[in-house]
């Protein structure tokens, strides 16, 4: 595949960002969930930049805040106090229709489970959401991603036929598939052996390198967070430490660190 600049989103999207800008951020955002004693603060002022281009890995214990943060930057839950910012939009702005939109046009997700459609093929379920939205696929990027994914030979294939690691690596190329400005991908490689779960981390590292992606990790890994360009820590709902090219070993440090502060 060949290298190419930073990703302009697709030609639907806005204009694409400057280098080094942030794609996705929070200001002071905040959410409770509940109310009274049983309130529970899961954000606590986080404010934090997601760069253009670049792999981040969001990190801390179970309960931290990870999932909260991902959800309310990516507008699938809506912050109590505080901003989301997708590009220059903030999120708390739009009506439901809109970010419904803005969801589909700009954001790509991955989670645990690959939550792929078994009826569909592989080369369907990668185009599903464009097929849904009468849109027609980028030839070039979809040949470059599929190439990416070293699935050429099984794209006519129904998920059953896959192995875990490939399912997964199919859930990856449908995120990808419509050039959406930020991928977010929550545990990826939860449900997949280490073999595997190279695998996947190797090709969102390629997507971010080689097609300009901008891909954001929640992760309990320490061992997946080093193919991350950076990783934010979070404990009790707060930014506690932010790391640039971390190491499995500098990670693993970090965490005993913060678990004795
Ligand atoms: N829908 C909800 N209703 C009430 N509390 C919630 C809800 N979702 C999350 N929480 C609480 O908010 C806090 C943060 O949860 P969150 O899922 O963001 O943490 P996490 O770091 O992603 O955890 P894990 O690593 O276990 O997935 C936790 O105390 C959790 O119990």
């Amino acid at each position: 595949m060949p290298a190419s600049s930073p990703a302009p989103p697709h030609a639907d999207g806005p204009a694409p960002l400057p280098a080094g800008a942030a794609v996705a951020r929070a200001v002071g955002a905040t959410k409770v969930y509940g109310a009274g004693d049983t309130a529970v603060r899961a954000l606590d002022d986080v404010t934090v930049a997601f760069p253009t281009s670049r792999f981040t890995a969001i990190m801390g214990p179970s309960g931290s805040g990870k999932s909260t943060l991902m959800h309310c930057v990516a507008g699938l839950d809506t912050l109590t106090a505080g901003e989301a910012y997708v590009g220059d939009v903030a999120l708390g702005t739009l009506s439901d229709r809109q970010l419904t939109l803005l969801r589909r046009t700009q954001i790509g997700f991955v989670f645990q489970a690959f939550n792929l459609v078994p009826t569909l093929t592989v080369r369907e379920n990668i185009t599903l959401a464009l097929d849904l939205a009468g849109r027609e696929p980028d030839r070039d990027w979809l040949d470059a991603l599929i190439a990416t994914v070293g699935l050429g030979d099984r794209l006519h294939h129904r998920p059953a036929e896959l192995s875990g690691g490939q399912q997964q690596r199919v859930a990856v190329a449908r995120a990808l598939a419509s050039r959406p400005r930020i991928v977010f991908a929550d545990e990826p490689t939860g449900n997949l052996d280490s073999h595997a779960g190279g695998e996947i981390l190797g090709f969102m590292r390629r997507a971010v390198d080689e097609l300009g992606q901008t891909v954001v990790m929640v992760t309990h890994d320490p061992l997946a967070t080093g193919w991350t360009d950076s990783a934010i820590f979070l404990a009790d709902g707060r930014v506690v430490d932010e790391l640039d090219a971390p190491t499995p070993d500098t990670v693993l440090d970090r965490i005993k660190q913060l678990g004795e502060g």
